[in-house]
């Protein structure tokens, strides 16, 4: 069944419905049709974001937070319809995505209850009879553009905290996941969020979050894609002074010691690399592994890998969704045939792509420079390299120009300590998948993987779309 998705703007559903989305699970399903918007669609709904906006910021936190947290609810009603949804139009198991339905819906939960504690600092003055306090202000209107790999969390996890603290938002969705983002539009609306205050905006990135990144009145753009689209869109953002997010790629790094359990060390690393089918900022994506276990490692993460059963999401056992689009399958395929080329072993994986299935592979003899070893792929495939202690594996892990996740299987504490201190990462993970974020600690990266300055999720999120002011209260 094809689900007619329009652009939200004003509170009013409008655009044609012309752009459609196959479910990539069985290609001659159309699951949604969209608008493909044009520049004024975009300029309508930062207007209507411009006029919402001061009457949304008037309105007590608490009340504010009162419509996420009504939202939530309506989400978790709706949960088993939009989590189908969402596996239609992206790819993801039942099970993935329930999960990130259940973090979408606890994500606004958690900002909607920020609503009661909100506020500033009461500081010292040096002057008599003063009192000195701080006040946050919104932004004014935020842009979000996302993408499809997690097509309700990350929209969820940007608008709540925007929304929260005052602001109103338009959202540019990804185009090949239309559907969830009209689920997390509907909820709000249908909780009583004041029209305009969220808009969302269907179309090219290349025409929409143009668009929205050149609009002087739009005042922060958080940004989670590729790294080549987030630098440009840094370039325009920051040339005008406004603040930009950008959450950008990753070669994710693990680091398997001597010491460590082989078996449990094969299982986190196949969790961080192949669950999602691969298709994860944070997934893990090269591992090094110290001479003595490396052999019994990557026997142990071939079994592992062999145990996936990848098929349609919603059907009964499937345990990897498909690949969410052709060019991403020519992506995956590419990097193992060159991994080939360049002299690596495939251990298991890595044949021709059957339909939208790729196998997860694990590939050894990886050398240090070739492509597989630097470049994100984004798909489920492993690069797995023997190095000769834990020295060189830290320096390994750092030697990349991404620095978003790594982790380090080991029952050595000082080891663990020495990696959380001197990893070059925004988030460690010891003896756990590089995937995988709690919605209430700081999530951002390093180097090419990030902005490098305001973290998403967790309080530390409002930040971004607030700015500080200080107010000096004296006596006539
Ligand atoms: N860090 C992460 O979580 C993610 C990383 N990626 C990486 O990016 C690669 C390509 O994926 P893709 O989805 O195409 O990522 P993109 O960076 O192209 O897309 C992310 C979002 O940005 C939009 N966009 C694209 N071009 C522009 C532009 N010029 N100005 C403003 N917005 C724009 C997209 O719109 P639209 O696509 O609808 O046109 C989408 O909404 C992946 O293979 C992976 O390496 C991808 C997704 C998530
Ligand atoms: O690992 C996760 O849970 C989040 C990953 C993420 O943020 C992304 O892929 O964009």
């Amino acid at each position: 069944m094809t689900t007619e998705v329009l652009n939200l703007i004003g509170g009013r559903w409008t655009g044609e419905p012309q752009h459609e989305r196959r479910n990539p699970a069985r290609r001659d399903e159309v699951v949604a049709a969209a608008p493909r918007s044009d520049v004024s669609a975009a300029d309508d709904a930062v207007t209507a974001a411009v006029s919402a906006q001061p009457g949304w910021a008037a309105m007590p936190a608490p009340a504010r937070g009162a419509i996420l947290q009504d939202a939530a609810d309506i989400l978790r009603q709706r949960h088993v319809q939009v989590a189908e949804d969402l596996v239609r139009e992206e790819g993801k198991t039942r099970a993935e995505a329930m999960g990130e339905v259940r973090r979408a819906i606890d994500v606004l939960r958690y900002f909607g209850s920020h609503g009661w504690r909100l506020g500033g600092e009461v500081l010292p003055s040096s002057l008599p009879g003063t009192q000195v306090f701080t006040r946050h202000e919104p932004i004014g209107v935020a842009a979000l553009v996302t993408p499809w790999n997690f097509p309700i969390a990350i929209p969820a996890w940007k608008a709540a905290p925007a929304l929260i603290s005052g602001n109103a938002v338009v959202l540019k969705p990804a185009e090949l996941t239309p559907l969830s983002a009209t689920h997390l539009a509907r909820a709000l609306m249908d909780a009583g969020l004041p029209e305009g205050v969220f808009n969302v905006v269907h179309g090219r990135g290349s025409v929409v979050g143009d668009a929205l990144a050149r609009d002087k009145r739009v005042g922060a753009l958080s940004f989670t894609g590729s790294t080549k689209v987030g630098l440009g869109l840094h370039e325009v953002l920051s040339a005008r002074r406004a603040r930009v997010q950008l959450e950008m790629g990753g070669k994710n790094a693990y680091l398997v010691l001597d010491d460590a359990d082989v078996a449990a060390a094969a299982k986190v690393v196949a969790a961080g690399g192949f669950s999602l089918t691969g298709q994860a900022c944070t997934a893990t994506s090269r591992v090094y592994v110290t001479a003595g276990v490396h052999d019994a490692f990557v026997e142990a993460l071939a079994r592992e890998a062999g145990s996936y059963v990848p098929g349609d999401g919603l059907a009964e056992g499937t345990t990897m969704g498909p690949v969410v689009s052709d060019e991403q399958l020519a992506i995956d395929a590419n990097a193992v045939a060159k991994a080939r080329e360049e002299g690596a072993t495939v251990v298991v994986g890595g044949s021709e792509a059957e339909g939208s299935f790729f196998r997860p592979t694990v590939l050894a003899d990886v050398a240090h420079e070739s492509d597989v070893a630097r470049n994100e792929v984004f798909g489920p495939v492993v690069a797995t390299m023997k190095v000769s202690d834990y020295d060189e594996g830290l320096a390994r892990v750092n030697d990349s120009q991404y620095g978003l996740t790594a982790g380090i299987c080991t029952t050595n504490l000082r080891a663990a300590h020495d990696f959380a201190a001197r990893a070059h990462v925004g988030v460690v993970k010891i003896n756990r998948p590089t995937t995988g974020l709690d919605l209430n600690v700081p999530f951002g990266g390093v180097k090419d993987s990030s902005s490098n300055t305001f973290r998403e999720q967790g309080p530390y999120a409002i930040d971004f779309y607030t700015w500080g002011k200080t107010v000096y209260l004296g006596q006539e």
